[in-house]
């Protein structure tokens, strides 16, 4: 597993180094089923996914963006929110990181809660205060159908973002049509595209990235032995 990771990461550094592209690694982190896979999906300007399963390891999604003229490129690591899933890979998911996407649910108080706990671990795994942090609630399309004493306040959420330095964000991996969402919810704007542009242009006057963890494509590294068993560098 890990020499497959690191054969992986060189080759993918050629590959940039070749193109002469930029390359991010963003780490997509929180509580499992609260929607990383189809918000990476979103980020990745693909369409949120028909079906997902829980994610075993890591997948990644890539996204080329113009900043300003300059094309570079967002490498965004969907991590496994469930702790069997994680095992010793987590020293892996942090290693020349340059930013964090932490997510919550909404509708789900317990992942709000949580946000400590995976802030701990990008602390224990010696993440500096200077990578960029963003703070995304995701699923305000259910908004409407959840009692208002059950989801998180955006109040409480920019607190914690403020606590944090993060930049905070509420959206919904799930509400793809902007015009809809627009006229029908106005607070469910579609913010997916707002995120992946303030992640570009916060990186974007970043100096020098490191190149290291550089795969060109989209696949996975799963734990092995387990019953659910995707295939290896399934496409995405
Ligand atoms: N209503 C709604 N459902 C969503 C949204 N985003 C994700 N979901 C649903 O939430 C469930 C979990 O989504 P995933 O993307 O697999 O969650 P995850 O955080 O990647 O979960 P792990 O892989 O276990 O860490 C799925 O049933 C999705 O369809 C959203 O914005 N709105």
């Amino acid at each position: 597993m890990e020499s497959s990771l690191e054969l992986s990461n060189s080759l993918g550094s050629v590959s940039s180094l070749l193109s002469g592209c930029r390359t991010f690694k963003v780490l997509v982190i929180g509580d499992s089923a609260v929607g990383k896979t189809c918000l990476t999906h979103r980020l990745s300007a693909a369409q949120f996914p028909s079906c997902v399963e829980a994610t075993i390891g890591v997948d990644f999604r890539e996204r080329l963006l113009d900043v300003d003229g300059e094309m570079i490129k967002l490498q965004l690591w969907d991590t496994a929110g469930q702790e069997r899933f994680r095992k010793s890979m987590v020293p892996h998911f942090y290693r020349n990181v340059h930013a964090v996407l932490f997510v919550y649910d909404i509708t789900c108080r317990a992942s709000f809660n949580s946000l400590t706990t995976w802030v701990e671990e990008c602390r224990r795994n010696s993440l500096g205060q200077e990578v960029p942090r963003f703070l995304v609630g995701n699923k305000t399309d259910l908004r409407d159908v959840i009692r208002a004493d059950g989801l998180v306040s955006q109040e409480q959420a920019k607190n914690f973002a403020k606590t944090h330095n993060m930049m905070f964000f509420e959206t919904s991996a799930k509400c793809t049509s902007r015009p809809r969402c627009v006229r029908e919810v106005p607070y469910q704007r579609d913010k997916v595209e707002d995120i992946v542009n303030a992640v570009g242009a916060r990186l974007k006057r970043q100096k020098n990235p490191t190149a290291a963890y550089n795969p060109a494509y989209s696949g996975s590294f799963q734990v092995l032995n387990k019953k659910k068993e995707k295939e290896m560098w399934s496409c995405c």
